[in-house]
């Protein structure tokens, strides 16, 4: 099967150059049919043995997250005074973790970041930067570990959905959403809540998790990578938008030239979830080339 299809730039500021537009690179990725459960990808209805994990997880989810507690997580994780370590250093604190809101994987994480990251490598050998936004996508759900506080999977792991406006039903699990006091709060539960129309994603508060941490991470610590990267490690999880196009009434014109390189990385982000392990000390010494190039040698977390 070949699959061609024109690469968007990352908008970055002027001085960014231009990606070359190579139409092929991604003809090798053929997006599977089933999980390794055997059930289609991102089905919260079927009946495996993660179904009950995932459901409990979202009402928990819905339930908790509001502009309040989003607010207060934002403050004290912006401090960056938890750790001081390197981005590989992280990747082998996430081997303990297993994703409870996770319909397609129960394998550690660090699993998943490299089987992301070699994929995209695979069909885009010359992105050096979105092998690196594989790698350290979903870093932020080092949230989990005791020397963050340990938070609880809900206040880390699954979609994400902005908060302070209406929960739009595309968010898997909608229902759960009524035991949310925003919910109630007319403030925030109509269409726009506190936003206005096209006020741009940078302003809206998104529910409190690994994305958003680990925005925060990579921007204080000064990374070199383009700003297409920033946004997909920031509303990767944001399903509700680049899947189903729903809260696009808050995006503005560089929202929306970000959306297509966050399009493409979901692709490799979902489907490359399988039982197939990589063999992390031969890729190691590529990744660490990688972080070197883009980031400082310790970050501040
Ligand atoms: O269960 C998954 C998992 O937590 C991913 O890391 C996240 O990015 C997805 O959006 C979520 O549905
Ligand atoms: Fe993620
Ligand atoms: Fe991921």
């Amino acid at each position: 099967m070949t699959i061609v299809e024109e690469k968007p730039q990352p908008a970055t500021g002027a001085e960014e150059k231009k990606l070359p537009i190579d139409l092929v690179s991604n003809a090798g990725f053929v997006v599977p049919g089933n999980n390794a459960f055997g059930n289609t990808f991102r089905d919260y209805e079927a009946n495996s043995e993660r179904k009950d994990t995932v459901e409990e997880f979202y009402r928990k989810q819905h339930m908790y997250q509001t502009v309040e507690f989003v607010k207060k997580m934002r403050e004290e994780y912006g401090k960056l005074n938890k750790a001081e370590m390197s981005i590989w250093e992280c990747c082998e604190l996430l081997n303990e973790f297993v994703d409870e809101s996770d319909p397609d994987l129960d394998e550690p994480q660090i699993e998943h970041l490299l089987q992301t990251a070699e994929a995209i490598r695979k069909d885009y050998p010359n992105e050096d930067w979105l092998h690196l936004t594989g790698l350290i996508h979903d870093l932020g759900k080092v949230l989990l570990h005791p020397s963050f506080g340990q938070l609880p999977q809900w206040a880390v792991v699954g979609d994400t959905f902005p908060v302070g406006c209406a929960f739009d039903e595309s968010n898997v699990h909608h229902k759960f959403f009524q035991e949310n006091p925003d919910n109630d709060n007319p403030k925030y539960n109509t269409k726009h809540g506190i936003y206005s129309e096209g006020c741009g994603l940078d302003n809206v508060l998104m529910s409190w998790g690994h994305d958003g941490y680990m925005h925060m991470v990579a921007k204080e610590n000064k990374t070199t990578l383009p700003s297409a990267a920033l946004f997909i490690i920031r509303y990767h999880s944001f399903y509700p938008l680049h899947k189903e196009r729903a809260y696009k009434h808050l995006m503005n014109e560089e929202d929306e030239e970000n959306l297509k390189w966050l399009k493409i990385f979901n692709k490799y982000d979902l489907y490359s979830k399988s039982k197939v392990r990589i063999d992390v000390e031969k890729v190691k010494p590529y990744y660490l080339s990688l972080t070197e190039k883009y980031f400082p040698a310790k970050l501040r977390w």
